[in-house]
């Protein structure tokens, strides 16, 4: 057997406004230097990563080939429903963040400095069972089955996500790499807009109705948004999936959630705040509202999802 490490790159340079292709650089610079094979695909269009990971993942490796996806949560998204849809499942991913966000590596504490994952990919290559959820929409393709590793969300943070996309400020604060600080622009800017919706949540046969939910939101960590810890009790190494709903309040009210929820955490002790700490969840919606899975906008619709935990196999 070949004993010699070969990487191969699947990168997705718009991602992190040109933080991908810096990492890039870096990275092929330093297997150039340290005499490490690899090849390099890169993605062309948004979407394109799900069809390269699924190619790798159909063909047979050895244990010393690497697939590194370089890019932000949305890339790490395509290429795990990829490998997940491939004929190895289990194919393992090795990922250097480099996006806008990164909530997946901040809860994962991976890094995003190339030479000390290559370091520790050449001194070991073992797996780890990394969580992840699953999700289904049980009236429209009972098998089909696509894997998130941060969080879908329905209403009030898949609105500000959408804003936060199509906002001109993103490209001005994206610059000063302030990710946190366009999702508080937008979340202020999103307050008023956002209408409430009715959600039924069902765990383990138990039925919770909220007839006025601002969002539901649910999530594999404690963070969303680049950094926001909505969450900070969740775990990613637990098991368990924990779904979120927040119910409508005032915008003086959001200004106190959002202080304690930078300042202590605190906003989850709120009786307008709510979660679930579960394996399986069913979410329904009966009015269309935005959404977000990876921070990748989904088309605005009603929502019937069944979530479950999951995982993968993550090389750090
Ligand atoms: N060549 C490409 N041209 C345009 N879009 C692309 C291309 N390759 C990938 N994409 C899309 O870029 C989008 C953003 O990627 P990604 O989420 O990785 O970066 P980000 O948004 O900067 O980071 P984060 O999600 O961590 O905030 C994804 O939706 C992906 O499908």
């Amino acid at each position: 057997m070949d004993n010699k490490l070969k990487i191969h790159l699947l990168v997705n340079e718009v991602a992190g406004n040109g933080r991908a292709k810096k990492a890039l650089k870096k990275t092929t610079a330093l297997l150039i230097n340290e005499n490490i094979n690899f090849d390099l695909r890169k993605s062309t269009y948004a979407g394109e990563a799900i069809y390269i990971a699924q190619e790798y993942g159909d063909q047979k490796h050895s244990p010393t080939e690497i697939l590194l996806v370089i890019g932000g949560d949305g890339s790490l998204n395509e290429v795990l429903n990829g490998i997940k849809r491939s004929q190895n499942p289990k194919t393992p991913i090795a990922y250097l963040p480099a996006g806008t966000g990164n909530d997946f590596a901040r809860a994962a504490n991976l890094t995003n400095d190339p030479k000390v994952l290559i370091d520790h990919l050449q001194q070991e290559f073992k797996p780890e069972r990394i969580d992840c959820g699953t999700f289904i929409f049980p009236d429209i393709a009972p098998n089909k089955k696509y894997y998130f590793a941060n969080s879908f969300g329905i209403g009030f943070d898949a609105f500000v996500n959408h804003n936060s996309n199509i906002s001109k400020l993103k490209k001005v604060l994206n610059h000063l790499s302030e990710g946190k600080l366009i999702y508080g622009c937008n979340v202020l800017a999103t307050v008023t807009k956002q209408d409430t919706f009715i959600v039924d949540i069902e765990k383990n046969g138990q039925k919770f109705h909220f007839d006025d939910a601002f969002m539901v939101t649910t999530t594999n960590h404690p963070y969303l948004g680049g950094g926001l810890p909505l969450l900070p009790s969740a775990k990613i190494d637990s098991h368990k999936i924990y779904t979120v709903v927040v119910e409508k309040f005032s915008l003086a009210k959001l200004i106190k959630l959002f202080i304690n929820l930078l300042k202590d955490g605190s906003h989850v002790n709120d009786p307008q705040f709510h979660y679930f700490e579960t394996n399986k969840v069913k979410v329904t919606t009966i009015k269309k509202e935005y959404a977000q899975v990876d921070g990748e906008e989904i088309k605005r619709n009603i929502f019937n999802i069944n979530f479950s935990v999951s995982s993968f196999n993550l090389l750090r």
